[in-house]
């Protein structure tokens, strides 16, 4: 279990699959730079920001999924800490962000679904819902997609939302973390913390 969070109220949380960005953009939220690579697992543990006077932190989880190096159970066992981790703060957590790499998504949620297998996007998707934890889906790396409509409308569709995508904009945002742009990302989690009257937390995205 992840021991290293702050004494915050109020968290937003990054969550999702090894590589697709999570540190990346916690760099554009935050100002601040953390550890990203090429390899995927590259955070091992939870990076936490938080700004002195406020209650509040952004939260970069662990990756899950392939990782080149790290044994099976210890991929387990990663997965098994952030499920805990959401469940504990989930009455904490005001909006979850689910990072996706737009260029891959389909296809690995594809070749993982199956009469026994649920992939780990959708898993996520799902679970964040039953927590009753606001998700936005973050569909990074969009600097590697052609046909961005018709691929968040397959994603929709995999995790059952009726497309088109553009009917979800407080849960799909299209973003390219590696060049800065995020606004759809941001206006989605203004909504939620909107709907929440947390219109103070605005100046952070
Ligand atoms: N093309 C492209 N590459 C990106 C984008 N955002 C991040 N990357 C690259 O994707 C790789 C992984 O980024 P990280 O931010 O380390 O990913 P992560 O999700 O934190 O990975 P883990 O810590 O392993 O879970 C790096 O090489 C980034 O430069 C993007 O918007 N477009
Ligand atoms: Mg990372």
């Amino acid at each position: 279990m992840f021991e290293t969070r702050p004494d915050r109220e109020a968290e937003v949380a990054l969550v999702g699959r090894s590589n697709v960005g999570k540190s990346t953009l916690m760099r554009e939220l935050t100002g601040h730079s953390f550890d990203t690579g090429g390899s995927p697992g590259v955070t091992r543990e939870p990076n936490h920001y938080d700004w002195a006077p406020e209650d509040f932190v952004i939260t970069d989880l662990p990756g899950f999924g392939f990782m080149s190096g790290v044994h099976e159970d210890h991929r387990e066992q990663i997965k098994t800490d952030i499920v805990h981790y959401l469940e504990e703060y989930a009455d904490n957590i005001l909006v979850a962000v689910l990072v996706v790499d737009g260029k891959s998504v389909i296809d690995i949620i594809d070749r993982h679904s199956g009469p026994d297998e649920i992939p780990y996007d959708v898993e996520m998707f799902h679970f964040l819902r039953e927590l009753d934890v606001p998700t936005v889906v973050a569909v990074n790396k969009m600097d590697k997609v052609d046909d961005t409509d018709e691929r968040l409308n397959e994603l929709c569709d995999r995790l059952g939302l009726l497309p088109p995508w553009k009917q979800w904009q407080e849960t799909i945002a299209p973003i390219t973390a590696k060049r800065g742009q995020i606004d759809s990302l941001n206006e989605a989690v203004r909504e939620h913390l909107h709907e929440q009257n947390r219109d103070d937390l605005f100046k952070f995205f």
